[in-house]
Formats: C-alpha cells, sequence, structure tokens
C-alpha cells in the first residue's frame, strides 16, 4: 500500500459579534471549485501554521489578524483520493478590515446551524459539529 502525500492546511472560521460565521465559495478552475470553505490554504515550507493562517486571511480576505486572536478549535483528517488532508480549524473573533472576496466568488455570514445548507468538501463536515457545539 502506497501512503498519499499529506497536505497540512490551515482554516479559520471567523465568528461575528451575532455567532455567524463566515465561508468563501471556491472559484472555477479550482478543485471542488463552487463549494464553500473555511477561508485559509497551505502551510508553507518554513511557516507555521499561525503564521500561514494570517497571510492566508490577508490574501484571500483583506483582513489583518495576530496569533493571540486565533484559538484553535478543532481539527480533521481526511482521506482524498490523491492526497491527505490534515486541517486544523481556529475561531477568530478580532481582526481589522472588512473581509471582501479577493480569491473567492462570493462570501456569506452563516449560522453555525445553517452551515449544512452549503455545500462544502467532504472534509469539513466534523467541523460543522464542532462550530455549533461553540457558539
Ligand atoms: N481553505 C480550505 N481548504 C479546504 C477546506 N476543506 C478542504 O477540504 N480544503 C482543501 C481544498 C484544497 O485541496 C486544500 C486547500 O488548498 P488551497 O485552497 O490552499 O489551494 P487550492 O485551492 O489551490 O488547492 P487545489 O486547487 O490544488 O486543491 O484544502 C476548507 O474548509 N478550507
Amino acid at each position: 500500500m502506497s501512503a498519499k502525500p499529506l497536505l497540512l492546511v490551515v482554516a479559520c472560521a471567523l465568528v461575528d459579534t451575532d455567532r455567524r460565521v463566515l465561508i468563501a465559495q471556491r472559484p472555477e478552475g479550482k478543485s471542488m471549485a463552487g463549494l464553500w470553505e473555511f477561508p485559509g490554504g497551505k502551510v508553507e515550507p518554513g511557516e507555521t501554521p499561525e503564521a500561514a493562517l494570517i497571510r492566508e486571511l490577508h490574501e484571500e480576505l483583506g483582513i489583518e489578524t495576530k496569533e493571540a486572536c486565533l484559538a484553535p478549535l478543532s481539527f480533521v483528517s481526511h482521506a482524498y483520493e490523491n492526497i491527505h488532508l490534515l486541517m486544523p480549524l481556529y475561531v477568530c473573533r478580532r481582526w481589522q478590515g472588512t473581509p471582501e472576496a479577493r480569491e473567492h466568488i462570493a462570501l456569506k455570514w452563516v449560522r453555525p446551524q445553517a452551515l449544512r445548507d452549503y455545500p462544502m468538501p467532504p472534509a469539513d463536515e466534523p467541523l460543522i459539529a464542532a462550530l455549533c457545539d461553540l457558539l
């Protein structure tokens, strides 16, 4: 049995004062296009997960946050066809700026119980339950 490469991706649930969570729709041309995801992305070599997430939040949404504002919530370990995804999910309640879709089709603020109304990557399912418990 040949092992699949392990892919480390960091993701973030931005939570607003109404306890809604930001999800973002993946663009055309990427895998899983059209599905809704938590903002985030791959951890580059030499990067800490937190630094990667702060970078991705800036690149994707144009917002600024800092490590002290990132609280680990849960993680998923999910076998996709070609890779094995390891994805920690952080919760962030404090940031500067207003999120805008710089790399996604659309953004949406959603109550945790309504996340299941939006098609998300298969790996994300357990994270919805974790967010419903938290919020
Ligand atoms: N950011 C993010 N990625 C997720 C989530 N769920 C999930 O399976 N993923 C996967 C999709 C991608 O394979 C990978 C994130 O990669 P990425 O966003 O940095 O890069 P990408 O879309 O260009 O990746 P790809 O086209 O090569 O698949 O993690 C999620 O909720 N948020």
